[in-house]
C-alpha cells in the first residue's frame, strides 16, 4: 500500500514538474543592440568601484544571451570516482605501464633491457629529463631489491610513475565565487583556451557538464567568434543541460565583448561560474597575446578570471608541447586539459607537460561521449597504466 502511495506521488511531482518545464520553455533573451546615443560613457575606475562598462576599444553590438529551453534538462553523469569508469579507455596508454613492468619483471635486468624501458618512455612522450630521472629510481630500487617477486616490481614501479606524474599538485578547480570590490559576489570565471581542432568547444561543454552535475549555475560565453559553428556548438551543449549561453550571431564579432557580456549574464543571474571558450587562433604570437589579453583585461572589470584552462591534444605529442609553451607565454595558464587521451599510447604526455609549464594537468577527455570528462587523479591514472 505505501509504495502504491509513493508511486501515485512520483507521478504527481513528474506531471508538476513537466508543467513548470512547458510554461518556461522556449525563453530566448535576444537583447537589443544598443543605440550610438545609449552608449555607456566611458568607464571611471576608482579604488573600490571596479567599472563594469565595456572599453571603447570593444564592439558589443551584436552579442545576444541565448537561454536554454527549459525542455527536461539533462542530468550529467556524477564526476567522482569517472577515470575509474572509463580506465579502459586508458588501454593504449597503458601500453607504457605494461611493457615497463613486463621488462623489469626480468631475472636479470641487462643493459639491453634498460635501453628498452628508455625507448619505452620516449615512446610514450615522458620526455628526456623525466625518463633519465625515472630510470636513474628504477635502476637504484631494483638494484636494492633482493627476491624480485612480481607484486613488489609493481609496486616500485607504482610509486615511482606516481612520483613522476605528482600527486601533490593542486588539480581543483577554482569554481567558488568571489566578492568584489564594490561588496557584490561575482562568479568565478574560467578561461578556455588552445588551439582550434584540440577540442576546446567540446571540453567547454563536456566541463559545463561537470560543474551542472556538482550543481553549481553554469553561464557559457562563446568567445571563439573565428567560427559560427563553433558558438552553435556550445549553445546546444549549454541546451541540454539548461545552461544559458552568450554568444553572436556574427562571424568575427569582438571576443571581448562576448566575454564581458558572459561575465555580466552570470553576474546578474547569481551564477556560480562563467566559462568562457576563445578562438586563440595561432598564426601569429603577437595577435594571440592581443586577443587573449584583452579579453582577460575586458572580463577582469567585472571579476577577475579564476582560471586559464590550456586544452591541448594528448594525440599531439612534441607539437602539442609547443603549442602549449606559446600559450603559457601570452597568458598564464593554471591548468591543463588533456583531450583524446583515449585514443593514444602517448599518456607519457602528461608528464612532460606538468614539467615543461610546471601547471597541473586537472581534466583528461577519455572520449566522445557527453561525460567522457575526468578530473585528472594522480593515483587512478597510474593504476590505469598498470593494469
Ligand atoms: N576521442 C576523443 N575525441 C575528442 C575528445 N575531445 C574532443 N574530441 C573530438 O575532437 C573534435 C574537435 O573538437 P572541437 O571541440 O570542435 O575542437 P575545437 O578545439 O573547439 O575546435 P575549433 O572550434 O575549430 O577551435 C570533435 O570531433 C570532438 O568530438 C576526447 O577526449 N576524445
Amino acid at each position: 500500500m505505501t509504495d502504491q502511495l509513493w508511486a501515485v506521488l512520483a507521478v504527481v511531482l513528474v506531471v508538476l514538474a513537466g508543467g513548470t518545464a512547458a510554461l518556461t520553455a522556449g525563453v530566448r533573451r535576444r537583447r537589443p543592440p544598443a543605440l550610438p546615443d545609449e552608449q555607456p560613457a566611458a568607464p571611471v575606475a576608482t579604488a573600490d568601484a571596479p567599472v563594469d562598462t565595456l572599453p571603447p576599444d570593444v564592439d558589443d553590438t551584436d552579442v545576444v544571451v541565448e537561454e536554454p529551453s527549459a525542455v527536461e534538462a539533462e542530468r550529467p553523469a556524477p564526476v567522482a570516482g569517472r577515470m575509474v569508469r572509463l580506465r579502459e579507455r586508458l588501454s593504449r596508454s597503458g601500453a607504457i605501464g605494461r611493457s615497463l613492468l613486463s621488462i623489469l619483471s626480468r631475472e636479470s635486468l641487462t643493459e639491453e633491457d634498460w635501453e628498452e624501458i628508455e625507448e619505452t618512455l620516449l615512446l610514450a612522450d615522458v620526455g628526456i629529463g623525466p625518463t633519465t630521472e625515472l630510470m636513474d629510481r628504477l635502476r637504484t630500487r631494483v638494484q636494492v631489491l633482493g627476491t624480485k617477486d612480481a607484486a613488489s616490481v609493481r609496486e616500485i614501479l607504482r610509486e615511482e610513475l606516481l612520483q613522476l606524474v605528482d600527486p601533490a599538485m593542486d588539480r581543483s578547480l577554482r569554481t567558488t565565487k568571489g566578492v568584489g570590490d564594490d561588496g557584490e559576489q561575482h562568479p568565478a570565471t574560467i578561461l578556455v583556451v588552445g588551439v582550434n581542432g584540440t577540442g576546446k568547444t567540446t571540453t567547454v561543454g563536456k566541463l559545463a557538464r561537470v560543474l551542472v552535475a556538482e550543481d553549481l549555475e553554469v553561464v557559457l560565453g562563446a568567445a571563439d567568434t573565428f567560427r559560427a559553428a563553433a558558438a552553435d556548438q556550445l549553445q546546444t551543449w549549454g541546451e541540454r543541460v539548461g545552461v544559458t549561453t552568450v554568444r553572436s550571431d556574427r562571424e568575427g564579432a569582438d571576443p571581448a565583448a562576448v566575454a564581458f557580456d558572459a561575465v555580466q549574464a552570470g553576474r546578474t543571474a547569481g551564477a556560480d561560474v562563467v566559462l568562457v571558450d576563445t578562438a586563440g587562433r595561432l598564426q601569429n604570437k603577437a595577435d594571440l597575446m592581443g586577443e587573449l589579453g584583452k579579453i582577460k583585461r575586458v572580463i577582469s572589470r567585472q571579476a577577475p578570471v579564476s582560471e586559464v584552462l590550456l586544452v591541448l591534444d594528448a594525440t599531439t605529442g612534441q607539437n602539442g608541447l609547443r603549442q602549449a609553451q606559446v600559450f603559457a607565454e601570452v597568458v598564464d595558464v593554471t591548468g591543463i586539459v588533456l583531450t583524446k587521451l583515449d585514443g593514444t599510447a602517448k599518456g607519457g604526455i602528461v608528464v612532460a607537460v606538468q614539467r615543461e609549464l610546471g601547471v597541473p594537468v586537472k581534466l583528461v577527455g577519455l572520449g566522445e561521449g557527453a561525460d567522457d570528462l575526468a578530473p585528472f587523479v594522480a593515483e587512478d591514472f597510474v593504476e590505469a597504466l598498470l593494469s
